[in-house]
């Protein structure tokens, strides 16, 4: 016979903890008497995508700049897990290497492609790395080497077939810097897909783009984690990204952690609308109805 009260399913474990492809913890980044990350502890889901958000000066880019190399952070542990099993500490690494080694690419919030090389060149350069071990360091491209030739033309199918799912194969032989500014973002995005890492941070991507721009942004993060089973950190301030994409937001206030969940959850959460909205605790219901407001007019839209 049935029990008269329903055992309630255990809720599953969260990507992020069965198994993250990035540990960050207790991460701290002083500058002087500065804490622009104080104690931070999240992880990174394998195949999520994940968004740290915050008001302005949260610590969000040093965290960035932590996971990526560019700076070396105060205290804590970075460990970077690949897929077939290898496990980097990042914060002993030099940046070159996170990128070659353990597979962590990244944009910036202001793009820096390579405006005078055309678009199909900025993609090739992404593969300089294997190109150049496949020419044994410059001899075997110079003497015409086929191990050579075969990988130069690899690296050419990998570009085109990213310009394609860009929507740029039209423009392969123009110079990056005449792309209309959505375009120039998603080449940066293909540009740094190109050097296959196992995770991407992006800074802002959606920053400067038009509604259908975003609209395209959302649905290229879809396929680079449906597609590739790459793991996507971004940072981002435009929340109709941020909600739609994201299977894991960590919310970040002052250099600390005061959310971390999957989306449904967090946009919902008093003490990050009251975060973001730059509220006291007491006017916290005023701001939800507020936030309320605002997701109605933007589904009217
Ligand atoms: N190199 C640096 N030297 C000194 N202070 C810094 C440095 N980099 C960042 N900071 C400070 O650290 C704090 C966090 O900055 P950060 O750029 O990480 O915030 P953020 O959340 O990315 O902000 P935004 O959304 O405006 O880009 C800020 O007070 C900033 O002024």
């Amino acid at each position: 016979m049935m029990s008269e009260t329903a055992i309630a399913a255990p809720s599953p474990t969260p990507r992020w903890e069965a198994d993250p492809v990035l540990d960050v913890e207790h991460l701290t980044m002083r500058f002087g008497g500065l804490v622009a990350v104080d104690d931070l502890s999240f992880a990174v889901g394998r195949g999520d995508i994940t968004a740290i958000i915050g008001p302005n000066g949260a610590g969000k880019t040093t965290v960035f700049n932590c996971i990526t190399g560019f700076y070396k952070p105060t205290e804590g542990r970075l460990t970077m897990r690949r897929a077939e099993g290898e496990e980097f500490l990042l914060e002993r690494m030099p940046d070159f290497q996170i990128a070659a080694r353990a597979k962590v690419a990244r944009t910036f919030q202001n793009i820096r492609l390579f405006g005078g090389m055309t678009v199909l060149e900025n993609l090739m350069v992404a593969q300089h790395n294997p190109l150049m071990k496949a020419s044994y360091f410059t001899f075997g491209g110079v003497l015409g080497l086929s191990h050579y030739r075969r990988s130069e033309k690899e690296a050419i199918g990998f570009a085109t077939s990213w310009l394609e799912q860009i929507r740029l194969i039209d423009r392969a032989d123009d110079p990056a810097a005449d792309l209309p500014y959505g375009a120039q973002r998603r080449l940066e995005i293909a540009r740094a897909m190109c050097t296959r890492p196992e995770i991407l941070c992006l800074d802002e991507p959606a920053a400067g783009l038009n509604p259908r721009e975003s609209a395209e942004l959302n649905d290229l993060l879809r396929l680079i984690r449906d597609e590739y089973q790459t793991s996507v950190l971004l940072i981002e301030h435009d929340m109709s990204v941020v909600m739609e994409i994201s299977d894991h937001v960590v919310v970040l206030d002052y250099g600390k952690k005061i959310a971390d969940g999957p989306a449904d959850v967090i946009r919902n959460d008093p003490a990050v609308i009251a975060a973001y909205l730059g509220v006291e605790d007491d006017e916290v219901e005023a701001a939800e109805e507020e936030v309320e407001e605002i997701k109605e007019e933007a589904e009217r839209r």
